[in-house]
C-alpha cells in the first residue's frame, strides 16, 4: 500500500535491482532462470540470505546472491528470485538471481563507516511504532521521527502504546490526535487481538527503543518465532538480540519484522515536499511556497503559504501544528534516537 514517496529519488542501490530496460539485450542466462521460483527473504546473516518460497513461512530455503547481481543489495522483505536447490534441505544452498523492485523502503542512517542510508526493510506496508507509556516514558521526538520515516518511504505508520498498565495514554494520544494514525494500546497481561487483528496479512515493521516491550509483543504475536526463523537469527531472546532484521511469520498470515540494529533513521535525503505529501489538505498550497520553503513559517520561512490553509478553514491549527512538529524534526537534531543494545 505505497502511498507517498517519490520512487525517483532512490538511492544508488536501489536503480540496480530496477528491472533492465532500453536496448540492452537479456542476459544470455535467463532462459535458464525460466524455473526460477519466487520468495521472500525473511533473514540475513553473513552473506547468506533466509527465503520463504512464495512467501510460505513453512517452505525456508537458505541461498546466496548469484554473482550476476553484484552487490545488489538484498534486503528482509525483498521478493527475490531463486534457482538451483530450493528443497531446503539440510545444507543446500540456492541462489538469489533477481530482486523485484519495492513498493516501499524503510531505511536506516548510514553509520560512520557508511557512505549511504541503507534500506533495511523492503515491502513492508506497515511501520509499527512501539513507544512505552512509560518505563522508559515516551519520547515524541523518536516517534516524530519515525513517521517521518514512514510517510517518506511509503509505509502507513501505526502508534503502538505499551505498558498501559503504568500510564494513562490521554496525554500521548492528544499530540498525535490530529495525524489520523491507527494507534493500538496493549499491556503485557492482555492479549494484543487488535494488534494482531490489524497487522494479520501484512508484513509489517516494527521500532522501538529497548526495553518499551518490543521482545514482550513479538513472543506474544508469534509463540513459533525460534522455530521459524531457524539459524539465521534469534530475535527475542534478551540480550543475544541480533542486530540485523528479521521477519517471523505471524500465525496467521503475513510477517513482523524485528529491526534490533536500527538507532535512528535516514532522513538525509527527504525532503520538506514529501512530509507535505502525507498532509493532503497542504499539498497545494506548498506549491505556492516560495522556493526552497522549508513550510516551518515565520521566522525561518516567512513566505511560507501553509498558514493559509487554516485561515480559510481548509485545515486545523492542530494539523498544521502537527506537520510542521514533523518538519522541524526532519530539520533538528535527533537527542532521542535509541542507545545501542
Ligand atoms: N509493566 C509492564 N511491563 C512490561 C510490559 N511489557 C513489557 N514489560 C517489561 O518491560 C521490560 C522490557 O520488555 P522487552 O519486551 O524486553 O522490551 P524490548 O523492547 O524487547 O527491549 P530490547 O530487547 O532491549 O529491545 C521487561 O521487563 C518486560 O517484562 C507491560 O505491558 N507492562
Ligand atoms: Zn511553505
Amino acid at each position: 500500500m505505497p502511498r507517498r514517496g517519490d520512487w525517483s529519488r532512490l538511492d544508488e542501490s536501489d536503480v540496480r535491482v530496477r528491472p533492465g530496460k532500453g536496448s540492452r539485450p537479456r542476459s544470455k542466462r535467463r532462459p535458464e532462470h525460466a524455473d526460477a521460483v519466487g520468495a521472500m527473504v525473511v533473514g540475513k546473516d553473513r552473506g547468506r540470505w533466509t527465503c520463504a518460497v512464495d512467501g510460505d513461512a513453512d517452505r525456508l530455503v537458505v541461498a546466496m546472491r548469484a554473482r550476476e547481481l553484484g552487490r545488489t543489495p538484498v534486503v528482509i522483505g525483498d521478493t527475490v528470485e531463486l534457482v538451483g536447490d530450493t528443497t531446503g534441505a539440510p545444507d543446500t544452498l540456492a541462489r538469489i538471481v533477481r530482486v523485484a523492485e519495492r513498493t516501499s523502503v524503510l531505511r536506516r542512517t548510514a553509520d560512520d563507516t557508511d557512505a549511504f542510508e541503507r534500506v533495511v526493510v523492503a515491502n513492508a506496508q506497515r511501520l509499527l511504532i512501539v513507544c512505552a507509556l512509560a518505563d522508559p516514558p515516551p519520547r515524541t521526538g523518536f516517534i516524530d521521527r519515525c513517521l517521518v520515516a514512514a510517510y517518506a518511504g511509503g509505509l502507513q505508520p501505526t502508534l503502538c502504546l505499551t505498558k498501559s498498565d503504568l500510564a494513562d495514554p490521554a496525554e500521548l494520544l492528544a499530540q498525535y490526535a490530529e495525524l489520523d494514525l491507527p494507534v493500538v494500546i496493549t499491556r503485557r497481561d492482555q492479549e494484543p487481538a487488535e494488534l494482531r487483528a490489524l497487522i494479520t496479512d501484512e508484513v509489517s515493521a516494527m521500532v522501538g527503543h529497548s526495553g518499551v516491550g518490543k521482545s514482550t509483543l513479538v513472543n506474544r504475536l508469534v509463540p513459533a518465532a525460534d522455530r521459524a526463523t531457524g539459524a539465521v537469527s534469534a530475535v527475542g531472546k534478551g540480550r543475544h538480540t541480533s542486530t540485523s532484521a528479521v521477519a517471523l511469520p505471524l500465525p496467521d498470515g503475513g510477517w513482523i519484522v524485528d529491526t534490533p540494529g536500527i538507532r535512528s533513521f535516514g532522513l538525509a535525503h527527504i525532503t520538506p515536499t514529501d512530509i507535505v505529501a502525507a498532509f493532503e489538505e497542504f499539498v497545494a498550497l506548498a506549491e505556492e511556497c516560495p522556493s526552497g520553503c522549508g513550510h516551518l513559517g515565520p521566522p525561518a520561512d516567512p513566505g511560507c503559504m501553509l498558514d493559509e490553509a487554516v485561515t480559510t478553514g481548509q485545515a486545523t491549527p492542530g494539523r498544521l501544528t502537527s506537520l510542521r512538529r514533523l518538519l522541524s524534526s526532519k530539520a533538528g537534531v535527533d537527542d532521542s534516537a535509541p542507545k545501542p543494545d
